[in-house]
Order: C-alpha cells, then sequence, then structure tokens
C-alpha cells in the first residue's frame, strides 16, 4: 500500500503533525517541500518524499500568498498520482482558503478542489467519529445561497452516493439515513419555509420508492441529540455548520474527513491550519493519525471489492 500525505500549508500545524507520528508512516509518502520536511523529520527516506518547492522561504504562525500555488500544487500531484495508480489514497493536511483565494486563486477547499481535479460532478463530504458519521448537501457554501442549491436532483443524488459509499467503505449492508430539515423545525408544516414539503420530502419519497431506507426532513435540532443519532448509520445535514458544529463537538480532533463519490480515495483531518499554536509543539495529531487509518482502512475495502 502507497498512501500520499499532503503537508498542507506550510505555516500551519501539519508538518509538525507528521512528525508526531513519524514512527507510522512506513507506507506513506510526503508531498511537499523536502526542505520543510528534512527540517522536522530529518531522518525520514528521500525516495518517500515527493518533492513540491515552496516559492518562497516558510515561517510558521505566518501566511504567504506567494506560497498559495505550492499548496495547490501538492494537493493536485497527489490527486494525479491517485489517478495513475502510483497512490492508492491520499491523506490531506489543512489548508487555509483564505490565503489562496487572496493570492487570485478563486478556491473553496479541498472537496470542490478534487471534484474539479478528478471531473467528479457530484462529490459528497463526510465526517465520521465514534459518535456519527455527518454527510452535507451544501459545503463551502454562502448561507444566503444555500436554499436555492438544494435541488431534488441534487438531494438524490448526494443520497445515492452516500448509500454507496456507506456499503462499500464502511461495511454497512442497508443504510439507514437520516435527512435534516432546512428550515428551524423542519419547515414547521410549511409555516417556516417551503423547502421541506416541496423539494426535500418528493425527493425522499422518490427514493423511499426505489428502496432506500431513508428517515425524514427531520429538525436537525432534535436529530442530534444523542438518542436520535445512534439510530442512524449516517445523517445527513443541509449545509455545512448545521452538521459539522455537532459533529465536532461531539469528537474534535478524533474525527476525520472523506470525499465520498471521487474516482479516488482522500481522507483528511477534522481541524483547520491551527495558525495560533503551529510551533509551539502543542498541536494534538489524532485526527491525521485517523484520517491515514481511514485511508488505509477504505484501501483494503476496495481491494476486497475488486477481487
Ligand atoms: N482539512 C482542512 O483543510 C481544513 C479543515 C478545517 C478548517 N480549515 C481551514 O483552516 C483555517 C483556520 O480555520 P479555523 O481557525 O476556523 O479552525 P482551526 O481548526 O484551524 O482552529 C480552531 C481552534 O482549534 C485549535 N486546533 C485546531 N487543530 C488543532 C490540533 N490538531 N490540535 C490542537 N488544537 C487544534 C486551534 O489552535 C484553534 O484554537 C481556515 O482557512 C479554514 O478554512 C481547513
Ligand atoms: N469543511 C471542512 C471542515 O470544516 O472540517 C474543511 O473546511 C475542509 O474541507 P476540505 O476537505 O474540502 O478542504
Amino acid at each position: 500500500m502507497k498512501l500520499a500525505v499532503t503537508l498542507g500549508e506550510p505555516a500551519g500545524i501539519g508538518i509538525e503533525l507528521l512528525a508526531q507520528l513519524k514512527h507510522e508512516l512506513a507506507d506513506c509518502v510526503l508531498v511537499g517541500d523536502p526542505g520543510l520536511i528534512q527540517s522536522y523529520l530529518p531522518h525520514f527516506p528521500t525516495d518517500r518524499i515527493e518533492a513540491v518547492y515552496l516559492s518562497e522561504p516558510n515561517e510558521l504562525g505566518r501566511l504567504n500568498t506567494a506560497n498559495a500555488g505550492y499548496v495547490l500544487n501538492t494537493i493536485k500531484t497527489a490527486a494525479l498520482g491517485c489517478l495513475s495508480g502510483r497512490y492508492d489514497a491520499m491523506i490531506t493536511n489543512p489548508i487555509h482558503k483564505a490565503v489562496i483565494n487572496d493570492a487570485g486563486i478563486p478556491f473553496s477547499g479541498h472537496t470542490e478542489y478534487l471534484a474539479e481535479l478528478t471531473h467528479t460532478p457530484q462529490v459528497v463530504m463526510m465526517l465520521l467519529n465514534q459518535v456519527m458519521k455527518v454527510a452535507l448537501m451544501t459545503t463551502h457554501l454562502p448561507l444566503k445561497e444555500v436554499a436555492q442549491a438544494i435541488t431534488g436532483d441534487k438531494i438524490k443524488s448526494v443520497i445515492r452516493i452516500l448509500h454507496h459509499d456507506l456499503q462499500q467503505k464502511f461495511g454497512v449492508q442497508d443504510p439507514h439515513v437520516a435527512i435534516c430539515g432546512l428550515n428551524p423545525h423542519a419547515g414547521e408544516g410549511g409555516h417556516l419555509g417551503h423547502e421541506e414539503v416541496e423539494v426535500i420530502t418528493p425527493a425522499l419519497e422518490d427514493l423511499r420508492q426505489q428502496g432506500y431506507q431513508l428517515s425524514g426532513p427531520i429538525p436537525a435540532d432534535t436529530l442530534f441529540t444523542p438518542n436520535q443519532v445512534k439510530n442512524y448509520d449516517a445523517i445527513l445535514a443541509m449545509y455545512h455548520d448545521q452538521g459539522l458544529a455537532p459533529l465536532k463537538y461531539a469528537g474534535f480532533g478524533e474525527s476525520v474527513n472523506i470525499t465520498l463519490g471521487l474516482p479516488i480515495i482522500r481522507t483528511s483531518v477534522d481541524h483547520g491550519t491551527a495558525l495560533d499554536i503551529a510551533g509551539r509543539g502543542i498541536a494534538d495529531a489524532g485526527s491525521l493519525k485517523a484520517a491515514i487509518n481511514l485511508a488505509r482502512h477504505c484501501v483494503k475495502q476496495q481491494q476486497k471489492h475488486a477481487c
């Protein structure tokens, strides 16, 4: 097995997380600047470094727009390596979306960038921990654009991908997925918004008739209570913070982000660049470790299904 691990934003905590895990990277190729890698992992084998060079010297905790292209190149190199079969999976360290945009490159996140690089029309962001799996209908989208982005076709396509990957990657035979409403109290019967009645419910009905086991739309505030969460194999939230706030409350630092629907395997951490603590030696590598382990698991599952 060969896993590509990108270094992420060079001013952030990615490199020190890798240094903490240095004894657990035997099947990993690090994709990033060789000088940066050697400064934190001096004994890391050079034949397991895929060199992508910083444009300017790096300073921990200080963003530099000049290195935005470097960050994107590490992701692209790993993704193309997966597509060509050189790597079995890729794991990404956190990047800083604003500095890439500040450099003049429109950018929303790894998820959208990987969809573009692999020409995948629909992907699904899912984060998971011991408590729950949460997939998102919409990802890095301003809140005011969310409602109009939720169409019946998109709901069906996201649920099909989620269902398929719960079976293939997580071994759930007959997934039971709960779907959040968009509006308070799932629209209160149409009195607090129409999306549940007009868009979400008809799409779920269609899928139920095709055999999908779906509950909802359920008001998100009651769905994300401990007694409810445990009833479902996954929860589909309508927008980023609706799903990720409860997920990160339940398991920040040990959760993993996985992009479903891609032709490659990609996992990532549940946290950001943590510029405020970069270089202080206090960053927790739990999520990166879990992300690498989940990638290994997915590779094995894929090999099993290919047999
Ligand atoms: N996987 C990714 O690439 C990813 C994920 C989330 C956020 N981000 C990006 O990161 C940037 C900063 O985001 P933010 O400030 O909202 O979130 P953040 O996760 O970087 O930081 C939030 C708080 O959590 C702490 N923290 C984060 N990771 C930690 C760790 N491993 N160990 C100990 N403490 C940790 C930080 O010190 C900070 O106090 C943004 O540009 C955001 O888009 C990237
Ligand atoms: N939405 C993710 C989170 O909050 O953890 C994070 O921004 C990373 O997204 P990408 O994997 O698309 O960069």
